[in-house]
């Protein structure tokens, strides 16, 4: 394992709110990483802070083994692309091209021309007068062709339309096949993306929940397609995160992965066994502070009750 990103128990608050919360992770050299999370979960404010735009209150942050505040050892090589980005006024799209050509040393001309036509960005247009989708482009355009060592795409599809998406992706994998770096992609689009990324980090509530390859989140959960009654029989005691009937199919998905005894089982009932979408799974997973949450107060007011 070789982490070019390294978070040792960073805090970080504002006022009353606590937007990361002790969080430790690393991410790996030359992996696309998911970094996911709902609204508010503090992911932002993480590539906030191994960016060196803001300060952790406590805790510690290390790009390529060194502190990234105000160091020029280490800036050049990161990029982060963010909705708000501002750009100086009047600036067109070739202006923030020269602009980052001076701020990224593996910088590509050409890549950002042949991005430029893809993305159909207005030469002559200012950046200010583009829409929201072309200024996401131009965005987009300069996280590609910087070729930074370490990337970060804060949800950067914002106004881009699902085919604008799509050449997004296509043209980061292809890319990112000839020049491997490290990639940090946070995105809400979690179906979107789960083909592109290769682990993932869930965030909740400024907190870690889920830090793990793609690849094992396969064993997390599975989803169960068949008869009603033979699907109930091989779910039954386990911990169901989403069933739904039609007629007499089901289709339940329950945590947990099925031993092989179970999965034969399967077989003789004739049942279809898929795996679990990255999606279900987030859910599942994020969702569970409010499950908490209303279990607490349900139990409070049963107490209340039996004390009444
Ligand atoms: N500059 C700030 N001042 C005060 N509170 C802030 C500031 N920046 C972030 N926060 C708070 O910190 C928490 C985490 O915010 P953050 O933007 O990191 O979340 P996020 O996971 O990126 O959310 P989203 O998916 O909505 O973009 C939120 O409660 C937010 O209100």
């Amino acid at each position: 394992m070789n982490a070019v990103i390294e978070v040792d128990g960073v805090t970080r608050r504002y006022r009353s709110t606590t937007a990361l919360d002790a969080v430790s992770v690393r991410f790996e050299k030359d992996v696309i990483h998911g970094l996911l999370g709902r609204n508010g979960a503090g992911k932002t404010t993480l590539m906030s802070m191994i960016t060196a735009q803001e300060w952790p209150s406590s805790g510690d942050v290390r790009v390529f083994g060194q502190h990234p505040h105000e160091n020029e050892q280490v800036l050049p090589r990161i990029c982060f692309v963010r909705e708000e980005q501002q750009y100086i006024d009047d600036a067109r799209a070739s202006h923030a091209f020269a602009a980052a050509a001076m701020a990224f040393p593996r910088w590509d001309q050409e890549f950002a021309e042949q991005l430029a036509a893809d993305f159909k960005v207005p030469e002559k247009t200012r950046i200010k007068k583009m829409s929201r989708g072309q200024r996401s482009a131009v965005g987009v355009i300069i996280g590609l062709a910087s070729r930074a060592e370490v990337t970060f795409f804060d949800e950067p599809y914002m106004g881009l339309d699902a085919v604008a998406r799509q050449l997004f992706y296509d043209r980061l994998l292809a890319d990112y096949a000839e020049h491997p770096r490290t990639i940090v992609l946070s995105s809400h689009l979690i179906d979107e993306i789960a083909h592109l990324i290769e682990h993932v980090v869930l965030l909740d509530e400024g907190r870690v929940v889920l830090d793990e390859p793609v690849e094992q989140l396969r064993d997390r959960a599975v989803t169960l397609v068949g008869r009603a009654d033979a699907v109930g029989e091989l779910t039954a005691g386990r911990t169901v995160l989403q069933h739904e009937a039609m007629g007499r199919t089901a289709r339940t998905t329950v945590l947990g992965g099925l031993d092989d005894g179970e999965r034969r089982r399967a077989g003789e009932l004739d049942l279809d066994l898929l795996p679990v979408s990255l999606q279900q799974l987030v859910v599942h997973l994020t969702s569970k502070t409010e499950q908490h949450e209303q279990h607490e107060q349900h139990e409070r007011h049963e107490q209340r009750e039996r004390s009444a």
